[in-house]
């Protein structure tokens, strides 16, 4: 199988062009390309497809096989490898995802795009379509149960589910420990990315997170936009702000006006490469 390996700020995945290539089974494939060991080595794969509703179509595993409906750092990703590779001309494209079709906006320097300013869509705040089992909703600052401690939990889907959690202290988290306990937590059906976050300034944040199917990545784009929205709704920032992630920054705008989220941030190939499988 040819593929891509690609990263967007460190959240690093294996693309394929299934515009000529065919993947049969694309969760056990995903487990064993992201093998760091035995494999390529990467967070997950992303197949990209042809589409009838929109340019291209994005589908996205994590490294444990299962299927995530979106990804904001692999988006990205998607749209630099499109254009650098020759698929289109655009620098405004189209993707559909499983949670809907993304608008993106590419900034192209001596023929490759540099950067990728994506139209993330609404971020949903209902409990029940997060979703996430809770007596309140909206979640915004509760207080849950997470193994022995009691956390403040924020609660937002952007496509995807996120709890966001404030904390005094990012870098000396034990996120092997506590990512996990949210991961398999009750209150999350269909289990959920969990953000820790630190509040820098009113313009900026920094952030962990430990991901459903992947665990601790260096970078969430679903995430970063979910923590942007619930720094704003605890008034804790203003509606622009930077994410600061282990693997670099990202740029996040909620426009509250449209309630639309607006992810900016790179894009990088790694290695092109050829799979036995
Ligand atoms: N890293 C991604 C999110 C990937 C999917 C997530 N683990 C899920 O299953 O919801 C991003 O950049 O958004």
């Amino acid at each position: 199988m040819k593929f891509t390996k690609m990263q967007g700020i460190g959240n690093d995945y294996v693309y394929v062009n299934c515009l000529e290539e065919r993947v049969e089974h694309p969760s056990e494939t995903a487990i064993k390309v992201s093998d760091r060991h035995f494999g390529i080595g990467s967070d997950g794969l992303i197949l990209i497809k042809p589409s009838e509703k929109a340019d291209f179509e994005m589908e996205m595993y994590n490294a444990d096989g299962s299927q995530g409906a979106m990804c904001g750092n692999g988006i990205r990703c998607v749209a630099k490898y499109v254009y650098d590779y020759g698929l289109t001309k655009k620098t405004q494209i189209s993707v559909d995802t499983k949670s809907g079709i993304k608008y993106l906006d590419l900034t192209v320097k001596d023929g490759k795009a540099v950067e990728i300013r994506v139209n993330m869509g609404r971020p949903i705040l209902e409990a029940e379509k997060i979703p996430m089992k809770y007596p309140q909703s909206p979640v915004i600052a509760k207080p849950l149960n997470v193994g022995e401690n009691i956390y403040e939990v924020t609660a937002v889907s952007m496509g995807n589910p996120h709890a966001v959690v404030f904390v005094e202290d990012v870098q000396n988290l034990d996120i092997e420990k506590v990512g996990p306990d949210f991961e398999k937590h009750q209150a999350f059906p269909e289990s959920v990315n969990t953000e820790f976050v630190r509040v820098l300034d009113r313009k900026t944040v920094e952030m962990r997170v430990w991901e459903r199917g992947s665990g601790e990545t260096l970078a969430c784009g679903t995430g970063a936009c979910a923590v942007a929205v619930a720094c704003a709704l605890n008034g804790y920032t203003e509606d622009a702000v930077t994410v600061k992630l282990l693997g670099g920054d990202l740029k996040i705008a909620w426009d509250r006006e449209d309630n639309l989220v607006y992810m900016t941030g790179p894009a990088q190939v790694v290695f092109d490469g050829e799979i036995r499988l």
